[in-house]
């Protein structure tokens, strides 16, 4: 368990950040400069802020009001940052034992990562993939109590990314160590975290499961964060069991539950995979003009106007027969409730 709590004042910025978790992987999510770097520098003993209190299991490293801050090294913190710098006059073997007694360990998380075969080779004859699985051997051998990971695999190709995502699991999985990773990219979010802290210019936004901030998000930059795009104003109408209406323009749009109030100004967000192939209780049909398609495999993506709106939307090919989806022509399509988030108004200023 994890329970931070630190203020520090900078000229310019000003930093007021707390939050629980407990869970296995936890993503500081944000937008650039936002403070997630300066969090894993607090947790790691790397900055004393002005004010908190950081615990790690139940173990103090840091607390302002009783004058504890503990050094670096004495916080049992692994880190794993995008520039893993190796040794480089030592062989991987050798990187990875420098700091550990645990020799088992070591050829345990040399066969977990798949680094076997490279262990006597120097950090210059192997690729940037393999020093990243050696930075993070070398991060796990000592065995940290946390493991913190900023952007750790942002400079590594796709498919690469793939395999350390597999095998970072593994790790995380046998070993037991929580992570704190700072991501810019949201799939990673996705593939990693059961948790999700969203940060924005030195505080806390929302936190929760990937899911549940994805679908709910608190305002219209974190939705923007999550790769929302589509938004539209309107008012809400009524409350349903498991649907919210409101209203936009001459429509009454169904819409994922909320708890908001008739009368309510919102923003509500569509997401492109909103458009259904069976519509149900929880769809609405609405009628948009059509202006560009772009064809892909099992799906059109295609640029529409909805009331002077313009939206991105994409649309399975299977859907029904008698639908003609041509540029210029106003079709009409239903979407689906559950892809349709609501978002309290007072956040639409934000810019983004
Ligand atoms: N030592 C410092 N003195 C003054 N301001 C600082 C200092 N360190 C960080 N900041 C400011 O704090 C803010 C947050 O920085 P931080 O590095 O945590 O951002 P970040 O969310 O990690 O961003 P990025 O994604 O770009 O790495 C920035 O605006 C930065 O200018």
């Amino acid at each position: 368990m994890l329970e931070f709590e630190a203020e520090k004042q900078f000229k310019n910025f000003n930093y007021s950040v707390s939050f629980k978790t407990d869970s296995s992987v936890t993503a500081l999510f944000a937008p650039s400069g936002s403070g997630k770097s300066l969090t894993l520098k607090v947790i790691s003993g790397l900055l004393k802020p002005d004010r908190g209190e950081v615990l790690l299991n139940g173990k103090v490293l840091f607390s302002s009001e009783k004058g504890i801050n503990l050094p670096p090294q004495r916080r049992k913190i692994g880190f794993l940052f995008q520039d893993y710098a190796l040794f480089p006059h030592m062989t991987v073997w050798e990187n990875i034992t420098y700091a550990s007694k645990d020799l088992e360990l070591s050829r345990r998380l040399l066969e977990l990562l798949e680094i076997e075969r490279i262990k006597d080779k120097y950090p210059k004859q192997i690729s940037g993939g393999e020093k990243q699985r050696v930075a993070l051997a070398r991060a796990l051998s000592t065995k940290p109590e946390l493991l913190l990971l900023d952007e750790p695999f942002s400079a590594l190709h796709k498919t690469l990314k793939e395999s350390l995502y597999r095998e970072l699991r593994r790790v995380i999985d046998e070993f037991g160590i929580p992570v704190v990773l700072v991501t810019h990219d949201v799939e990673e979010v996705f593939r990693l975290a059961e948790n999700v802290v969203v940060l924005d210019r030195g505080r806390v936004v929302q936190t929760g499961e990937p899911h549940e901030v994805f679908f709910n998000p608190k305002n219209v930059k974190t939705a923007k964060l999550f790769g929302h795009k589509n938004f539209l104003k309107g008012t809400v109408f009524k409350n349903e069991k498991n649907f919210t209406v409101v209203k936009v323009g001459r429509d009454l749009i169904k819409c994922r539950r909320s708890d908001l109030k008739s009368g309510e100004e919102v923003t509500i967000s569509i997401l492109p995979i909103a458009p259904t192939i069976s519509p149900q209780l929880e769809s609405v049909k609405i009628k948009v003009l059509v202006e560009e398609i772009e064809e892909f495999k099992g799906f059109s993506l295609i640029r529409v106007d909805y009331q002077g709106n313009k939206m991105e939307l994409s649309v399975p090919s299977a859907l029904s027969p008698n639908f003609i989806l041509e540029r210029g022509r106003e079709t009409e399509l239903h979407l689906a409730a559950d892809y349709i988030s609501v978002i309290k108004e007072e956040s639409v200023e934000e810019k983004g």
